[in-house]
């Protein structure tokens, strides 16, 4: 049986703005507790070799917990994952704790840190990068009452390796907008070193492309 399709409507002012006012919010609350426990499962996995017995053992007690909390499934509209704008990682797991400082209507800064789960050898993973670009540059993007608009290229330069468990920071500009289009630039460092540097494309949505979610779509749910 064919379910009925959600539309999101792109223009809704009633959606958060992905910065404001949560800048520096000081947030800590159990699903804010769960992801970052989430988060330090991730590198304890990445970090350790288990023996056969305690790998079976740890399998069974997170399988434990995947069925406690398939009993609370929503659908994708009403999850927590991805939509806390406020805290780091936005409630999260897979990109890296993105810490946003400072904010503007066309600039913004913030602080990364990443430990062995994202990284490649000895330094961060070359697809962990574009994530980061993708969270910053994509919520400044869609800010300061900016209508919704989509990644139409993201183009990243490794220019160093991007040390592990250090502090790098991250730096986004809006550079301007032509029509529908908005063209930015980022740029991460670790101290005074260019790590990374990356420019895209987000293109405004016509009206006849709000957001259209079949919810039996193939893979749309899964
Ligand atoms: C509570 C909180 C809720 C949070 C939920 C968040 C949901 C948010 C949902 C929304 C956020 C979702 C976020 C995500 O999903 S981001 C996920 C990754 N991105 C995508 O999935 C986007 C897929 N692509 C598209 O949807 C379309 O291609 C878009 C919309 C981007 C453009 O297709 P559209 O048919 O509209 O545009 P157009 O063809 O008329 O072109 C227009 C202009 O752009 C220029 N151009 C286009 N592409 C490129 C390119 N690659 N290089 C250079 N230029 C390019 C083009 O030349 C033209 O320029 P000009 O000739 O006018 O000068």
């Amino acid at each position: 049986m064919t379910e009925p399709t959600t539309t999101l409507d792109i223009w809704n002012p009633g959606w958060p703005d992905p910065f404001r006012p949560t800048v520096n919010a000081d947030t800590d609350d159990e699903y804010a507790d769960l992801v970052e426990a989430l988060r330090e499962v991730q590198e304890a996995v990445t970090r350790s070799r288990p023996t056969p017995e305690v790998a079976a053992e740890v399998a069974t007690a997170l399988r434990t917990a995947a069925r406690r909390l398939r009993t609370f499934e929503v659908d994708e509209d009403t999850q927590i994952a991805g939509k806390r704008w406020e805290i780091p990682g936005k409630g999260h797991a897979l990109a890296p704790a993105l810490h946003i400082d400072t904010v503007t209507d066309t600039t913004v800064t913030g602080r990364v840190t990443v430990g062995r789960f994202h990284s490649g050898r000895y330094a961060m993973n070359g697809g962990v990068t574009p994530l980061i670009f993708d969270e910053i540059l994509a919520r400044l993007a869609n800010s300061a009452g900016r209508p919704w608009g989509r990644t139409a290229y993201l183009n990243v330069n490794y220019r160093a390796p991007a040390p592990l468990h250090t502090e790098l920071t991250v730096t986004a500009e809006l550079l301007g907008q032509e029509g529908r289009k908005r063209f930015l630039r980022g740029a991460l460092h670790h101290g005074d070193v260019l790590v990374a540097d990356a420019e895209g494309l987000w293109v405004e949505l016509k009206p006849e492309q709000t957001l259209n979610i079949s919810k039996d779509a193939e893979g749309s749910d899964r």
